[in-house]
């Protein structure tokens, strides 16, 4: 089969319907200061809806911090806003890290910054081309080159893969296709399939690193799951003709839904579950039988979920906050899946340009998180099964939420998620929560090529049963106990409130910062 270049891959559809090549203009980057003169610049070209209305509610988002997705809801006219804004925030911390490399600011004073960041985002992380002939959108157009180079440079020096690219992942919705009806569909579209066996994860790793422009892989871990190269990502962006059949999902976001194995017929919980990929996945493995409530408590995201759930009989969406929602309203619930809202230091972006460490958002997440997860534990009486996941790199979001609610929670256990997976993984959860750590997977960009995500799986204990890190507390408690109350007179006696608000997760995060800190010093 032939192989096609990337940059002339297009989908099939897409040849069809194009009735337009965009071409790009040849010239240099302007003199400099953007003082061209109007007879240079001819009769002005209106810069096409989509981009003004994505510069509007990018710059609410950004400068106001408000949340734009009821607004873009109302547009009416805004079809594609969700997509297109969605993709200038996700990869801002990049876009702005171009923009100043680029010194636009100073370069092009003319040209709107929250205009510049939009088309930035249109050129390197969406269709890969621009609309019209506008002057932003020419101005823009003559640094494409030096667009394309710096992003470049950013994820070569900066890439948590080191100087490999990720790959494209993309699940196969088994709803509506089979792997082998996915494979023939690919064909198809000229894709060829890399039908080697690997014995081993790194193997099949280092497979990926060498894929083609016109080659992809089924997954090593997850038959549903199907790898692309890194140049891959231009094509799928474009292809809607395939965008049923095929879901634009990280690989490791299967991870939690393959720990949680709910078998078909069973009734699942997805505490937290907006936009709902991993609802989705979950109706899938279950062959679409059985049931799933899928909570979401954001009235937008929870509009998403409903689309995304349409076509999924097994999805009973609940617009709610999932800490109030009751046994009676999710009867018979046995397998959840716990996905909450958390820092989000695994996503490529923030990776490549890292934030510094928030603290007290950590600690307040961590809080919440520790809530969530008691809450999956105490309020369904049949649920024999929970897998919690991240995609935080942070110890305190992960191993720390889970070793607080095992303190305290005797009736589950932690199973080991390594054999839970029943196949080779790479990376497992710190050494510095014995009994924890070990048995709590993490996927690493550096390793997996994926985004990082963290994952823990809990079992009810049978009956008489409690675990062992419960166990151990409890011996230890006595002690601490016996210290809390001296601290707690002592302070009185100082005339303060020894009273405390905080989860028992977020004392003992505190204590572990704390201690920590204290360490730091003494080096
Ligand atoms: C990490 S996202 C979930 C992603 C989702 N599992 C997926 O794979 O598509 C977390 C979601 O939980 C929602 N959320 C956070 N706290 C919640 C709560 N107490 N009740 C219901 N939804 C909540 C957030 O609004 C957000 O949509």
């Amino acid at each position: 089969m032939r192989n096609v270049c990337p940059s002339e891959r297009i989908p099939v559809q897409e040849k069809i319907q194009k009735n337009e090549k965009f071409k790009p203009t040849t010239s240099a980057p302007s003199s400099g200061k953007g003082n061209d003169t109007k007879e240079q610049r001819g009769p002005k070209i209106p810069i096409p809806t989509n981009y003004r209305k994505a510069v509007k509610y990018v710059r609410i988002a950004v400068e106001e911090k408000r949340n734009i997705q009821p607004l873009i809801e109302k547009d009416k006219h805004f079809r594609v806003g969700r997509t297109l804004v969605g993709r200038v925030l996700s990869n801002m911390p990049v876009i702005e890290a171009i923009y100043k490399q680029l010194e636009l600011a100073s370069k092009e004073p003319r040209l709107n910054e929250w205009l510049a960041k939009v088309l930035i985002s249109e050129l390197l992380f969406g269709s890969g081309r621009l609309v019209g002939n506008s002057l932003p959108v020419e101005c823009m157009m003559r640094y494409e080159a030096q667009l394309r180079t710096a992003l470049t440079d950013i994820e070569a020096k900066k890439s948590p893969a080191g100087n490999v690219k990720e790959p494209r992942f993309v699940r196969i919705n088994t709803n509506l296709l089979n792997v082998e009806g996915a494979k023939r569909l690919l064909a198809e579209e000229q894709w060829n399939l890399v039908e080697e066996t690997f014995t081993d994860y790194r193997s099949f790793l280092e497979r990926v690193k060498k894929l083609g422009d016109a080659e992809y892989m089924q997954d090593y871990h997850f038959p549903d799951m199907l790898v692309f190269p890194h140049s891959a990502k231009s094509y799928w962006a474009r292809a809607q003709h395939l965008s049923d059949k095929f879901v634009l999902q990280n690989k490791a976001c299967l991870l939690p839904t393959y720990l949680l194995k709910p078998p078909k017929k069973s009734v699942v919980l997805d505490m937290c579950s907006a936009p709902g990929l991993k609802t989705t996945h979950l109706a899938c493995l279950m062959k679409n039988k059985g049931r799933i409530y899928a909570v979401e408590y954001d009235r937008a995201r929870y509009a998403l979920l409903c689309e995304y759930a349409r076509g999924f009989g097994v999805i009973k969406t609940i617009q709610s906050d999932c800490l109030e929602v009751t046994d009676e309203q999710v009867p018979g619930v046995q397998y959840v899946l716990l996905d909450p809202s958390c820092s989000g230091s695994g996503m490529l972006q923030r990776q490549m340009v890292p934030e510094p460490i928030d603290e007290d958002r950590l600690y307040k997440l961590a809080g919440l998180q520790y809530k969530l997860l008691s809450h999956a534990m105490n309020a369904f009486p049949h649920v024999r099964r929970i897998v919690y996941s991240t995609c935080s790199v942070h110890e305190m979001e992960n191993e720390g939420v889970v070793q607080g609610v095992l303190r305290h929670n005797g009736h589950f256990r932690l199973l080991d998620a390594r054999k839970e997976l029943g196949k080779e993984w790479l990376n497992v959860g710190s050494p510095e929560y014995a009994g924890i750590g070990e048995r709590c997977l993490y996927a690493k960009t550096v390793d997996d090529l994926t985004i990082g995500m963290f994952a823990a799986v809990f079992e009810r204990c049978p009956e008489g049963v409690v675990n062992e890190v419960y166990v151990a507390y409890e011996k230890q408690k006595h002690s601490y106990d016996v210290v809390a109350q001296k601290m707690s007179r002592q302070k009185k006696r100082e005339g303060q409130n020894g009273q405390s608000e905080d989860t028992p997760a977020q004392h003992e995060v505190q204590e572990k910062s704390s201690s920590k800190k204290r360490k730091k010093n003494r080096e």
